[in-house]
């Protein structure tokens, strides 16, 4: 056990595990017997293995080597020399004496080993002292080094910095050395431009110096001079201070002279202000003579306004006698590519006479004779066509419904004449525009006694379609007509109304209008009217003074063209405009056909023209007709029907027009009136076919067939005589005065009466073309029986008195200021008495005024023929006519009595 000594060390806890196992081992190794031979297998296996091998303590083999070795020997008694056992043991023992060395080796080493650890030890634990100390070092090493690195990057930005300032000096001094070398260049420059100006400077001064020389030169002989005279002037000073001297000794003299004059003036003066004080005295009392004699100058003036109305009431007065429908003609002159010679034209009289002839007919049927109120040449100048419109103008501003219309054959110049053919041009406007003009020139005129409002409306009607020309949406809605009338006197309220202050106002509303017209090209002319358009002015006065308003409305009509279909090549939808243009046309004529015969009805309803121009053509209202011609061959059929139209037109006289003057109360009441009336006509027409829902079921169920029909015919439509050219005068006059006392009335009366419109109206063409028959007849044979030439035809024609009665029954109408309607003649009558009714259109208001009629115009006796002339029958106009073409005497005789008529108006 001893040679393994480490293993007892009990200090080492590692050595006495060995220590322990190997007492293991050794237990397996040790035998008790030491009979290795008998060993069973399980022992032997046990210590063959090799963890036992390895963990058995060197003694404890040694012990078994030894023992195996000595039973060897002992069973091999005998066969082993001795020396070879005592060599093989002292082997043994030497094995193990060194294995013993070794092992003392080994624990001396140990110890040797254990004082080194403990000195490593001790050493290691200076080193780990060490090492914490290092550690410290090492963090404020890392700190410093953190720090450097921060300076080190801080370096780096500044070096950047530097490095960038560096950069930017290095610009700026690129830019210095470029500053520099510029200023050094202009520095030059300058010192050249310096050195050359010196040099140029010194040859001004040496040139200057020579002049300056010269000029001392000269003035030291002007100072020689001047000291020269300045002795001269001594000289004379000294004289003129003696004169002086003596002068003021005179002065001294002079003012002693005027202090004596002075107070001589004083004393004047006193007197003078006593003698203005006087005057003043004096002039007061002039003033207050003036005063009183101003005061009476204001009463003058005063008496001058009322003056004024009254003027304006008897210049109305003498338009209404001159007759309430004026039909001017007016010839248009060939257009560029028309044949001048083949004219229809023949003569036109002075006194709106006008002789139209036929050259393709020869004989006394050629000629035609027309009378109107006047006539226009083809060389007439829109002025002086105007000129005999004007004073149609003022009436409207005076409360007066005025309608101005032409009409004529398509391109016969009826937009020539309305509107001009350039708006531009002052010297070319229409009708329309200088009638507009004059308006507002007329109410400036009266604005110190009336100030008026103006209101414009324009509305087309195109196909029996009324439509807004001045919509301000543009939109071509169809709009309505009151035919009953308006208390604001509109007979389309729903078209727009534009004020308006002045005649620019109104030129620009009616290019607008002009520009929405429609209007297309047809084969007579390339831009044809195709609608008729209405231009209305509404007038709306105040009388500043008393407050009294007026309402007049101003109708500027620009009828389409009339056209023969087949001349005017019209297809389609131009044939349907023209079929539209031509039926209201017709009922324009029938309209005025009706009023011309003083028919108790007037069938307005059957157009719309005529249902918008019911107020202007009514018995209110003043109208004036612009019949247009075209000069050509070609239209002279054209040419005579519209002639015959006109003349009828002529023929309607409605006795007075009535202004539209009311006082504000009055106002209000006949605006309640008429809305009442308007009521009363829509119960009438409810009654009316009430009534004659209940007779046509009596008439069905055969109850009183006979009576009941007689009642409805009775109360739907006058009777027969009641319309009737022959029907009995004083009859009609009755009735018709009952209509003209309201406009409702004449509406309501309309729809019954259509049928009977349509006949009369047909009557009174065939009636009218018969009288214009023996018209002409009559004028053809007084031709022959005078010889005269033809010039003097139409003078002798207008003398023809035949209608002297007529026109003084009517002149007695107009003086009773009675709408009448009912006076039964017939349309050649009436344009026959017109002519004598009517004195020239330029006639001046002074001359009116003298000739104006008195209010009741006394009737002339009754000469023989003229009592037969106004006999009202149906017949008679050809009768008389007839008879008085039979000789010249009579006609003598009736024209005498027309002039005396119309010296009398
Ligand atoms: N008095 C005149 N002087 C010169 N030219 C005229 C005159 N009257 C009409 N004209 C010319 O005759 C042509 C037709 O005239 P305008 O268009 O006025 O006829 P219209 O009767 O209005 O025709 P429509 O009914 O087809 O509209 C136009 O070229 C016009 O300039």
């Amino acid at each position: 056990d001893s040679v393994i000594p480490f293993r007892a060390d009990s200090c080492n806890p590692s050595a006495a595990l060995i220590h322990h196992v190997g007492h293991k081992f050794h237990d397996l190794f040790q035998l008790k017997q030491r009979c290795y031979a008998n060993l069973p297998a399980t022992k032997i296996s046990e210590m063959l293995k090799s963890t036992s091998l390895e963990n058995a303590p060197t003694q404890s083999l040694l012990s078994v080597v030894k023992g195996i070795l000595d039973e060897s020997i002992e069973r091999k008694n005998g066969e082993i020399a001795h020396r070879v056992a005592c060599l093989l043991k002292k082997v043994v023992q030497e094995i193990e004496r060194r294995i013993a060395t070794q092992a003392e080796h080994l624990g001396t080493q140990n110890s040797l080993y254990k004082a080194r650890e403990e000195k490593y030890q001790s050493r290691i634990r200076v080193l780990e002292t060490l090492a914490t100390g290092a550690h410290e070092e090492t963090k404020i090493v890392m700190n410093q080094l953190q720090q450097m690195k921060k300076e080190k990057i801080e370096m780096e930005e500044r070096k950047k910095l530097q490095e960038q300032d560096a950069l930017r000096l290095m610009k700026e001094k690129d830019l210095t050395d470029h500053e520099i070398s510029s200023l050094k260049e202009e520095l030059q420059i300058a010192k050249r431009t310096y050195e050359e100006r010196c040099l140029q400077l010194e040859e001004e001064a040496k040139g200057t110096k020579v002049g300056l020389e010269e000029r001392l030169k000269e003035l030291e002989c002007l100072l020689d001079a001047s000291q020269k005279e300045v002795k001269e002037l001594e000289a004379f000073t000294d004289s003129k201070s003696e004169n002086w001297k003596k002068k003021e000794r005179n002065y001294q003299n002079f003012i002693e002279s005027q202090c004596e004059a002075v107070l001589e003036l004083r004393m004047a003066s006193e007197s003078i202000k006593q003698e203005v004080i006087n005057s003043k005295r004096n002039y007061l009392a002039e003033v207050s003579r003036l005063g009183r004699k101003l005061k009476g100058l204001v009463d003058a003036a005063e008496n001058y306004h009322m003056v004024l109305a009254e003027n304006r009431r008897l210049y109305n007065e003498v338009q209404d006698l001159k007759g309430n429908i004026r039909v001017y003609c007016r010839i248009r002159p060939f257009l560029p590519g028309q044949n001048r010679k083949q004219t229809t034209i023949e003569y036109i009289g002075e006194n709106g006479e006008l002789v139209v002839v036929n050259p393709s007919k020869q004989g006394k049927d050629s000629h035609r004779l027309f009378k109107f109120n006047k006539v226009f040449g083809p060389t007439a100048t829109q002025e002086e066509v105007f000129l005999d419109t004007q004073p149609l103008i003022r009436s409207v501003l005076d409360g007066y419904n005025i309608c101005i219309f032409a009409y004529g054959q398509t391109g016969s110049g009826k937009t020539y004449t309305m509107s001009g053919p350039d708006a531009s041009c002052k010297e070319d406007w229409g009708v329309n525009y200088r009638a507009l003009n004059d308006l507002f020139q007329i109410s400036q005129k009266r604005r110190g006694s009336f100030s008026y409002e103006v209101g414009v409306q324009m509305v087309e009607i195109y196909n029996e379609q009324v439509r807004d020309l001045l919509s301000s949406d543009g939109s071509q809605k169809r709009l309505g007509i009151w035919t009953t009338a308006q208390p604001n006197g509109l007979s389309v309220p729903d078209a727009s109304m534009h004020p308006v202050k002045s005649t620019t106002d109104v030129l620009d509303l009616m290019q607008i209008g002009l520009m929405n017209r429609a209007v297309g090209a047809t084969a007579l002319n390339e831009r044809s009217s195709r609608s008729h358009s209405v231009l209305t002015v509404h007038v709306h006065g105040t009388d500043v003074a008393t407050g009294a308003t007026l309402r007049g409305n101003l109708h500027l009509v620009d009828l389409a063209g009339s056209e023969r279909v087949d001349r005017s090549e019209a297809t389609g939808e131009r044939l349907r405009e023209a079929q539209h243009i031509n039926k209201s046309l017709s009922a324009l004529g029938d309209v005025i056909f009706a009023l011309a015969q003083k028919s108790s009805h007037v069938p307005y309803r059957n157009s719309k023209l005529t249902q918008v121009l019911q107020s202007s053509l009514g018995g209110q209202a003043k109208t004036l007709m612009f019949v247009q011609l075209n000069p050509d061959l070609d239209s002279y059929s054209e040419t005579i029907s519209t002639l015959k139209l006109a003349e009828r037109v002529s023929g309607v006289e409605l006795g007075a027009a009535r202004s539209h003057k009311e006082g504000r109360d009055v106002r209000e009441l006949l605006e309640q009136v008429a809305s009442l009336k308007d009521t009363i006509a829509k119960k009438d027409e409810e009654i009316e076919r009430l009534q004659l829902l209940k007779d046509q079921r009596t008439v069905s169920s055969g109850a009183n067939g006979e009576k009941q029909r007689t009642r409805v015919l009775g109360h739907g439509s006058p009777s027969p005589s009641r319309h009737s050219l022959n029907g009995a005068p004083l009859r009609n006059r009755r009735l018709s005065r009952g209509k003209g006392s309201g406009h409702g009335k004449v509406a309501s009366d309309q729809d019954n009466c259509s049928e009977c419109s349509d006949k009369h109206s047909e009557a009174g063409s065939l009636q009218s073309m018969d009288d214009f028959r023996h018209h002409k007849e009559f004028f053809t044979q007084l031709k022959h029986a005078t010889g005269d030439a033809g010039e003097n035809f139409p003078a002798d024609i207008e003398l023809l008195g035949f209608g002297d009665a007529d026109s003084e029954e009517r002149l007695s109408d107009i003086s009773d200021g009675v709408l009448s309607l009912g006076t039964e003649t017939d349309g050649s009558i009436c344009s026959v008495v017109e002519f004598t009714l009517f004195p020239e259109s330029s006639k001046t208001i002074e001359n009116a005024d003298k000739d104006r009629a008195p209010p009741k115009i006394p009737r002339p006796p009754p000469k023989q023929g003229q009592a037969a002339l106004v006999q009202p029958s149906s017949s008679s106009s050809s009768k008389h006519l007839s008879k008085l073409s039979t000789g010249s005497k009579k006609t003598t005789a009736s024209s005498s009595s027309a002039k005396s008529s119309k010296r009398r108006l």
